[in-house]
């Protein structure tokens, strides 16, 4: 097999299972990213902060996540018809439908309308005439499924990491489909990670330093950026440029995780948000397994992607007790993982397990990533020495 293949194979592999979902799961998020892209832009350098809304637990949402929603909502809809798409996802239009998100939801549905108008350009038909705000509205409700152990249903984060997406910085989506409980595919929309690995040295507020110095041209905006995506049992994984200008989409070039399971030479990655892990437990298990390095923070899913691209070797994130880990914030990224050679458990060396519905019920204490075993075991061999002197 190439180490580089262009994506449009994976439609002439037409009876390959799921090769159909891919290239349309694939071809739904790029439009996803340019969407973000724009939104994400006119937020920080406009300064338009009417697109940003508050939820009841107080995290933010977007005109990007509910626009990321329904584009994605109506590309499945279209390609597989609207009564076999099944759709676990974290938005619901409540505060979208009160008559003072008017203006927000019309925002919406221009976006919307804009992005499926450009979709052509990844082959997908746009609607014939532009959605209606009623349309727009069905398409994100019609994202209500509550997953579970049997049938197929897609896993929708439209923008995970929405706090870094309105800080300028990095965010994801993330698509998955889960078939009978087991992640089948998985796609990672990473617009700010771009594709290559000196990211690690000055990504990390790089953006949001920028932006406050100049407004970026926008093809050199959009020219950053990658999209993953695996499908289960396959051993590979797959990255892609996100597409510049009108050029289209590049080729995929084959990804793997790093070799290194020397502790001193590994790089752990673990979330912004000292509420979303325990920064102290960490550094209290890095210290114990001998990593040397600074942790590499960084928000949502993108994590996941820099395992599974060797950018670092591991993923650790240990929320407060009580916390309920949805499927969205974790299911693309494992698969993707997985097929690129890397490990991901719960504390206790068991796999995720996405069946029982919209949370990941029955986790052991905290989420492990790793790009080898050797890491792996000493993370969880440190977490058992240390769990009941923590305070999670
Ligand atoms: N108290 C908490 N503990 C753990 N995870 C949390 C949390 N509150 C929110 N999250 C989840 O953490 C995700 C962000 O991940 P990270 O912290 O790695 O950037 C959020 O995704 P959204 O941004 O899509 O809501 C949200 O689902
Ligand atoms: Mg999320």
């Amino acid at each position: 097999m190439d180490k580089n293949r262009n994506w449009v194979s994976i439609e002439s592999e037409g009876d390959e299972k799921y090769a159909k979902e891919l290239e349309v799961a694939v071809k739904a998020v790029h439009v996803a990213c340019l969407l973000c892209q724009k939104v994400q832009q006119n937020l920080i350098f406009n300064g338009d902060e009417d697109s940003v809304q508050s939820k009841d637990d107080s995290s933010p949402v977007t005109i990007a996540d509910w626009s990321v929603q329904a584009t994605v909502s109506w590309i499945l809809s279209q390609a597989f018809g609207t009564e076999n798409v099944s759709i676990v996802a974290e938005e619901d239009i409540e505060s979208l439908s009160k008559s003072d998100a008017s203006s927000i939801l019309s925002s919406v549905v221009k976006t919307v309308n804009e992005a499926l108008s450009s979709a052509a350009r990844f082959g997908i038909k746009p609607p014939v005439t532009h959605l209606q705000t009623t349309q727009v509205l069905q398409a994100i409700s019609r994202c209500n499924s509550r997953g579970g152990p049997t049938g197929r249903f897609w896993v929708l984060d439209p923008v995970d990491g929405t706090l870094g997406f309105v800080r300028g910085d990095q965010y994801a989506i993330a698509l998955a489909l889960v078939e009978n409980g087991e992640v089948v595919l998985g796609v990672l929309g990473c617009p700010n990670y771009p594709m290559n690995k000196e990211w690690l040295n000055y990504q990390n507020g790089y953006r949001r330093i920028l932006s406050s110095l100049t407004k970026p041209d926008p093809a050199g905006w959009d020219s950053n950026g990658c999209v993953l995506y695996a499908k289960k049992g396959s051993k590979k994984a797959w990255m892609q440029p996100l597409v510049n200008g009108d050029k289209g989409i590049g080729s995929a070039s084959q990804i793997k995780v790093s070799t290194i399971d020397n502790p001193v030479l590994a790089t752990f990655c673990e979330p912004v948000e000292k509420a979303n892990s325990s920064h102290l437990f960490t550094q209290g298990l890095a210290h114990s397994v001998g990593l040397r390095n600074q942790p590499l923070r960084v928000y949502s899913m993108v994590k996941y992607a820099a395992i599974a691209r060797g950018d670092a070797e591991i993923f650790m994130k240990f929320a407060r007790a009580g916390y309920k880990e949805k499927i969205w914030d974790h299911a693309a990224g494992v698969v993707i993982i997985e097929e690129a050679g890397g490990i991901v458990t719960d504390a206790g060396g068991r796999p995720l397990d996405f069946s029982k519905g919209m949370y990941l019920y029955g986790l052991d204490r905290g989420i492990i990533a790793c790009a080898g075993p050797s890491l792996h075991q000493k993370i969880m061999t440190a977490v058992d020495a240390s769990w009941n002197s923590s305070c999670l």
